[in-house]
């Protein structure tokens, strides 16, 4: 990868996301500083991917807003998407795959170039998918489908990481090999978010939590934000929401 560029603060300003008018995530108000390695939780129904999808710039806000001080989220922002949401059926093999990470290198119609074919080598090597180059995407497990998923984040080389649920259904070893990686991003400055459902994984390796349930339950030290207090809130929080409520009454 190549040299860092610093990231840049991302501010959460009386956030308010939703879906045809029915809000998923209320008036949220944070900040993810440079180099943070932040994970969120919650249960399901949350508004975890809904909030990523804000910061990435899929989902508009309903109010308020993300601001990344001036920075533009399509330079800034690398973003794995839960796999669930990924066409494994689209006709594309690994190597191909992985290089559409170089897209602010080559461009939509670039051609991959000596150097940025290496790269793309490198970081199939990374992830140990050397071999599987020509291989067809819908042909990998689970778990291969996700080593190329990093190996492409790799490559677009971006200084925030944003990862939706990256270890579900992924066996140990990935797992492991993946946490390095994020380990080798982290110590290169990059911000990582992700949403993870494994308390004893975040506890082990992410310093702060958001922990959201439609709204912020806590926000801060892990070991604070995943309280049993916390935790049971958050829930009862879930369980009490009325899922075709409209706007709520507060000024969006
Ligand atoms: N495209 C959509 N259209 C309408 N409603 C949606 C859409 N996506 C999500 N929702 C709703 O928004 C709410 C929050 O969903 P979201 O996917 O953000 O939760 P989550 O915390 O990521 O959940 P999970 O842990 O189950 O993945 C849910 O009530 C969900 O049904």
């Amino acid at each position: 990868m190549g040299a860092v560029l610093t990231p840049p603060t991302i501010r959460l300003r009386d956030l308010t996301l939703g879906y045809d008018r029915h809000p998923a995530v209320h008036h949220l108000d944070g900040a993810i500083a440079p180099g943070a390695l932040l994970a969120i939780c919650g249960p399901n129904g949350a508004g975890k991917s809904t909030l990523i999808k804000s910061i990435v710039g899929i989902v508009k806000p309903m109010g308020g807003a993300v601001d990344f001080g001036g920075a533009r989220a399509r330079e800034t922002i690398a973003y794995l998407p839960q796999a669930a949401q990924i066409d494994l059926s689209f006709p594309i093999n690994v190597f191909d795959m992985a290089a559409m990470g170089l897209w602010r290198d080559i461009g939509p119609f670039g051609g991959v170039c000596a150097a940025g074919a290496r790269k793309a080598h490198e970081a199939l090597a990374a992830v140990g998918l050397t071999g599987f180059e020509r291989r067809q995407i819908g042909a990998l497990s689970g778990g291969q489908t996700q080593r190329l998923l990093f190996a492409r984040l790799m490559l677009q080389d971006a200084p925030v990481i944003l990862l939706d649920e990256p270890f579900s259904g992924i066996d140990e070893r990935t797992v492991g090999d993946l946490l390095a990686l994020m380990a080798r991003w982290r110590g290169e400055g990059r911000t990582i978010v992700a949403v993870l459902h494994d308390f004893d994984m975040v506890r082990r390796r992410f310093p702060e939590t958001l922990l959201l349930a439609r709204e912020k339950i806590y926000w801060g030290p892990t070991e604070a934000a995943l309280s049993p207090d916390n935790l049971a809130r958050a829930r009862q929080m879930i369980e009490a929401f009325d899922d075709q409520a409209q706007a709520c009454a507060r000024a969006l």
